[in-house]
């Protein structure tokens, strides 16, 4: 079966509930423009979580930025799994690189957090990607492959199958640079070949693959048209509800 294509907002530190508010308002008035064979989700700070919850264009499902991978405990500042499935949230970003990178989360952690996420019967979006100076040293495959070998490794096959994957270079977030859609192909295109080697075939054929970094309107289509790119997963201009509409247009169109 063809994987559906994804479109998802990750607005990291940014909206107030008040403003989360108006950005579901403003897409509830434009759902006619989302076509139903294309999934979309939101990811907002966990403050406005529950509101958006109630106000969202049924079609457009939550995520969460981050979670914590044990049950409850004492871990200040933290959520725990369950405390999002109770909100309705269906997809946690894992290892995103300004969690790597800013908060200095170990890569141990995340094999721990994905295999958490699928337990409670959400979808980890595991992030992965190299920086520049491992892209100018050559070692961008070496880099996403590490990555995705340990973020998938206590998962079974089929809950890799049902796993999204989302590729980010870190020098491409929040920058306006990308790499061409051809080059992002051919990383996300290996890490599905990591996928099969590690998870079989099925798990491989099942795993959707985002591009993430400088995502726009007016470039979205050149990556989820690619046979690999499974949709993309968009920071700043997830930010705007008519240019969420415009990015969602653009991969429906592209998949035809
Ligand atoms: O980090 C990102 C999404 O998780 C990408 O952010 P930008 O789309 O703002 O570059």
């Amino acid at each position: 079966m063809a994987r559906r294509k994804l479109l998802m907002g990750n607005w990291k530190m940014y909206k107030t509930v008040a403003q989360a508010r108006a950005f579901a308002e403003e897409l509830g008035r434009q759902t006619s423009r989302l076509s139903p064979a294309v999934d979309y989700a939101v990811c907002p700070p966990f403050t406005a979580l529950h509101a958006l919850r109630v106000i969202l264009p049924s079609c457009v499902k939550l995520g969460a930025q981050n979670v914590h991978f044990a049950e409850e405990g004492a871990y200040t500042g933290e959520i725990a799994p369950g405390m999002l499935t109770e909100l309705g949230v269906q997809y946690v970003l894992v290892g995103h690189s300004e969690r790597r990178n800013v908060f200095h989360e170990p890569d141990a952690w995340m094999r721990q957090k994905v295999a958490a996420v699928a337990a409670h019967g959400m979808t980890p979006v595991l992030c992965v990607g190299e920086d520049l100076a491992e892209r100018e040293a050559g070692r961008t495959l070496a880099v996403v492959e590490a990555q995705t070998v340990s973020g998938i490794a206590d998962v079974r096959a089929e809950q890799a199958s049902q796993m999204v994957i989302a590729y980010e270079p870190v020098w491409a977030i929040g920058t306006g640079r990308t790499p061409t859609p051809a080059d992002a192909q051919e990383v996300i295109a290996y890490i599905r070949q990591v996928v099969a080697r590690e998870k079989g075939e099925a798990a491989a054929a099942g795993v959707r693959i985002l591009y993430g970094g400088s995502v726009k309107p007016d470039n979205i289509a050149g990556f989820t048209s690619q046979p690999d790119i499974d949709g993309a997963l968009v920071g700043g201009a997830s930010l705007d509800p008519s240019s969420f509409v415009a990015m969602a247009e653009a991969v429906a169109k592209g998949g035809q």
